[in-house]
């Protein structure tokens, strides 16, 4: 059933989470998270990539599946795998090139699925950047990649870092520290802003979020004598957006933005480079954050952490962002149907 002709939330079909890569730590979270689904209130979910990396680093059992149909009924006693592909030899912590474009796969299968409403949304497991690109992956990151296969603009599809204490919004994503001044526009600033409103009205069901921006330079500024962005861009950005109604403050000093009380006064932070955003997320919530992508028609959620190749094969990993990155999935589903009616 198309996911828009569904209005009860026990109506919804399964999540598909891709399995990332397969040397990476994501067919462990996926399998640790499978095993907690009901003392932490999971979602049903299943695997999509290569079971053979589930059985490289778990012994639990596996659900074999053709279609995203038969994943609510095994998903009780095993976890359930859609294959995709087959990633070759498998060595967790030694990522390849088989591996890499298994990971893709994966992706693709998943998108496709979440986009004919086979499955409720997709919750993606870490990839290897490196590894993308090395097999011709065009795409800064699984978020602009998800964006283009569902005919979204890049610029239109918000990357949302999210703990249970913190939102952050980087304007600017995967680009060269050096090349953010740049990059950063009104008309940027102004198209995150209002996909991030957006989706924090539809996805968490926030009826009038309160959004701040940070500033690029040091003290945002200082008046100008800092650097002149804040004054050239990001506040005509804000001002704009104030006089069309949005409830939104700043430029602010970023360095003031994320203690607790500053925390308390805003639903959102908009920041202007990757790091100003992702340091403060995961310093709180390294172990519970998720990335969402807002602007999309499906939902998508990720863990906030990366493939930790370092770790993978050693029963190390912390499934705790994996497993609220798929409570946060179902919670923004139900959160849709309310919205969308
Ligand atoms: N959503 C995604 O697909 C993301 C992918 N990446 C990719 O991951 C690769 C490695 O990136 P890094 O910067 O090293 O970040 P990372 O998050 O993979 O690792 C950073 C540190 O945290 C530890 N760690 C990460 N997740 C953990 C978990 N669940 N449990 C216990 N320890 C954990 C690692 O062992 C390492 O010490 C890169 O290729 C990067 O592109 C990074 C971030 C997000
Ligand atoms: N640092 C966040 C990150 O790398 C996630 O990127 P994406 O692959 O979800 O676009």
């Amino acid at each position: 059933m198309p996911l828009s002709n569904i209005t009860d939330p026990a109506d919804l079909p399964p999540f598909a989470v891709s399995l990332g890569d397969p040397a990476g730590i994501g067919p462990e979270i996926v399998a640790k998270s499978w095993v907690m689904r009901e003392a932490r209130g999971l979602p049903p979910f299943f695997a999509v990539g290569d079971a053979a990396s589930l059985r490289a680093v778990w012994l639990g059992p596996i659900a074999m599946i053709g279609t995203p149909q038969e994943a609510a009924e095994a998903f009780g006693s095993a976890l359930p795998c859609l294959q995709i592909a087959e990633a070759g030899e498998i060595v967790p912590g030694t990522p390849g090139i088989d591996g890499a474009r298994t990971a893709l796969q994966a992706l693709e299968a998943a998108v496709g699925l979440a986009r004919s409403g086979s499955a409720a949304g997709i919750v993606t497991a870490p990839v290897g950047k490196e590894q993308l690109y090395g097999v011709g992956f065009a795409h800064p990151g699984q978020t602009e990649f998800v964006a283009e296969r569902c005919g979204v603009a890049p610029h239109n599809a918000v990357m949302m870092l999210a703990g249970p204490s913190l939102k952050v919004v980087p304007i600017t994503i995967h680009i060269p520290l050096a090349e953010v001044p740049a990059a950063l526009t009104v008309d940027l600033i102004r198209a995150r802003a209002l996909t991030t409103a957006k989706g924090l009205q539809r996805n968490f069901g926030i009826a009038r979020p309160r959004l701040v921006v940070a500033g690029l330079n040091p003290h945002a500024g200082e008046g100008g004598a800092l650097g002149r962005e804040e004054i050239e861009i990001i506040a005509p950005a804000v001002e704009s957006l104030r006089q069309e109604g949005l409830d939104i403050r700043g430029p602010f000093a970023a360095d003031g933005l994320f203690h607790a009380r500053a925390r308390e006064s805003y639903d959102a932070a908009l920041c202007m480079y990757h790091d100003q955003a992702l340091i403060p997320l995961k310093t709180l919530h390294f172990d519970d954050g998720v990335n969402m992508t807002l602007g999309l028609p499906i939902v998508r959620t990720s863990p906030d952490h990366g493939t930790a190749f370092g770790i993978a094969g050693t029963d190390s990993a912390n499934p705790g962002a994996m497993m609220a990155a798929l409570k946060m999935a179902a919670e923004a589903a139900r959160a849709r149907l309310a919205h969308d009616g």
